[in-house]
């Protein structure tokens, strides 16, 4: 299979105040700093878990994978609403934000640990203030999880909530 590496994600523009996400913040120092981009008309996350995310040894935590699918899906929304809105990253436009309303997650085949994870992400807008990211999940070649994840832009409540 190709290399891949996401070279530019949403995560990296997010303004410092959303930037503590466990799953995706980058300013998280004891989170997972999941990182999504595009890869071309879909989305991309690409993520290699520790040995310590293990459900039966040898095989990765359902509920980590899970936390993969809802950041690469929050991530996608919000590529693809900031792409809507006429900006690309880097363009110094601050991107829109997105909190998970629903998720859900068929686990298809066990999943390898030590191997990266790549989350593939098809982005669908339901209307502008809620998008759908479909995602499959896969160990090199293997499909293992698929998921669905609805996303609402995050209402202003959220802000200044992490103290
Ligand atoms: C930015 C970086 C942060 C990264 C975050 C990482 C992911 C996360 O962990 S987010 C944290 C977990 N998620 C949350 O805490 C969200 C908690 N829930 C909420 O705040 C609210 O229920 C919220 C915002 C999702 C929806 O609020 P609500 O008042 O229903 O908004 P509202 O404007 O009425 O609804 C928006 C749309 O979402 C739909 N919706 C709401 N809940 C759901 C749901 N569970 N399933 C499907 N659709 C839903 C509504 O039906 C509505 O759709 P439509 O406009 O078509 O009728």
């Amino acid at each position: 299979m190709e290399e891949l590496k996401v070279e530019k994600a949403i995560q990296d523009i997010y303004p410092d105040d959303i930037a503590w996400c466990y799953g995706c913040g980058r300013l998280n120092d004891d989170g997972h700093h999941l990182r999504t981009g595009w890869h071309g008309d879909k989305t991309i996350t690409i993520y290699t878990p520790e040995s310590k995310y293990m459900g039966i040894p040898g095989f990765i935590y359902g509920g980590l994978i899970a936390s993969l699918i809802d950041c690469h899906g929050t991530g996608s929304a919000a590529l693809a609403l900031h792409r809507k809105n006429g900006h690309e990253i880097g363009d110094g436009a601050e991107p829109p934000r997105f909190v998970t309303a629903n998720l859900n997650v068929d686990f298809l085949k066990p999943t390898p640990q030590h191997v990266p994870l790549k989350a593939i992400g098809t982005v669908e807008e339901i209307h502008p203030k809620k998008w759908k990211v479909e995602t499959e999940v896969y160990a090199q070649d293997t499909l293992c999880a698929r998921g669905t994840v609805v996303l609402v832009v995050m209402p202003s409540t959220f802000l200044n909530k992490n103290d």
